[in-house]
């Protein structure tokens, strides 16, 4: 479970007399365990902003975020081992294969060569990446790299899942295919918190929606109670009533 309260974060502003620009203003939200939380906003509203402070990257200058009841600064090594991330920045290694890539992170991890061998075989047939597993990952579509950063992130099998724009750029099949391995993580009990700018993404995949534009939260609920809120049963027109604005919504 992820708790996030009273987040905020500033970055200076760049050039002379730049004001400083307020990425996130004091945030709260929870995303439960067995459930998929899904972080919607436009371009810029602060989405990962925010996930770099749930998953320990960045400090955040006010507030705190628990996973699973410890404070990610007095408890950042236990914290990591909880959490699964899929960063804005997939950053695999191009002169290693995809399982070469998976089995470093489990090896970072202390895990066993069983296990790790174990649980990677799992994962690329959940991730339907067997036939490039073995392949130098240079060269890889953005779809075999998406996939093999999850798998890496996941490979210790940890009970907190949070993935920055996972489906940006893949294919139908891919996407769907995807979506599909959200919900089985859901459906073992996992915390599962992913960003999109996408609507149509978030309406098709989440349990609980955390709307976010300007840095802070609008507005927060099932995808049925934002239509209630919004008086709309057209998800798209509520998220536009609820966010003032149609920017960015669109894929
Ligand atoms: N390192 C940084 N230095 C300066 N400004 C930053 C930095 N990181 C983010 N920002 C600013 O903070 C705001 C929020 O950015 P963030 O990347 O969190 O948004 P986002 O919702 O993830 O957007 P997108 O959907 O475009 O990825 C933006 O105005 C952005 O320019």
């Amino acid at each position: 479970m992820i708790v996030a309260e009273h987040l905020r974060k500033t970055f200076p502003g760049k050039g002379k007399n730049a004001a400083p620009v307020i990425a996130v203003d004091d945030v709260n939200l929870i995303a439960r365990d067995g459930e998929i939380t899904g972080l919607l906003g436009p371009n810029g509203a602060g989405k990962t902003t925010t996930m770099r402070m749930l998953y320990t990257l960045m400090q955040p200058e006010t507030g705190r975020v628990l996973i699973d009841g410890l404070d990610t600064t007095s408890h950042a090594n236990a914290v990591r081992r909880a959490l699964g991330v899929l960063p804005d920045a997939r950053g695999v290694y191009k002169r290693l294969t995809a399982r070469e890539n998976i089995r470093y992170f489990g090896e970072l991890h202390g895990m066993s060569r069983a296990d790790i061998d174990a649980r990677t075989l799992e994962l690329a047939r959940a991730l339907q990446m067997e036939d490039f597993l073995d392949r130098q990952t240079e060269g890889f579509s953005q779809g075999q790299r998406t996939k093999t950063a999850i798998a890496r992130a996941l490979i210790h099998d940890p009970k907190n899942v949070i993935l920055d724009e996972p489906t940006n750029g893949l294919d139908v099949m891919t996407t769907r295919g995807l979506r599909s391995f959200l919900r089985q993580l859901r459906d073992e009990g996992r915390c599962v918190v992913f960003s999109s700018h996408i609507m149509q993404e978030v309406a098709a995949l989440c349990d609980r929606i955390v709307i976010i534009a300007q840095g802070r939260v609008m507005a927060e609920g099932t995808p049925d109670e934002l239509r209630e809120r919004a008086g709309i049963d057209n998800l798209e027109d509520a998220f536009v009533r609820l966010i003032g604005s149609e920017e960015g919504l669109h894929a």
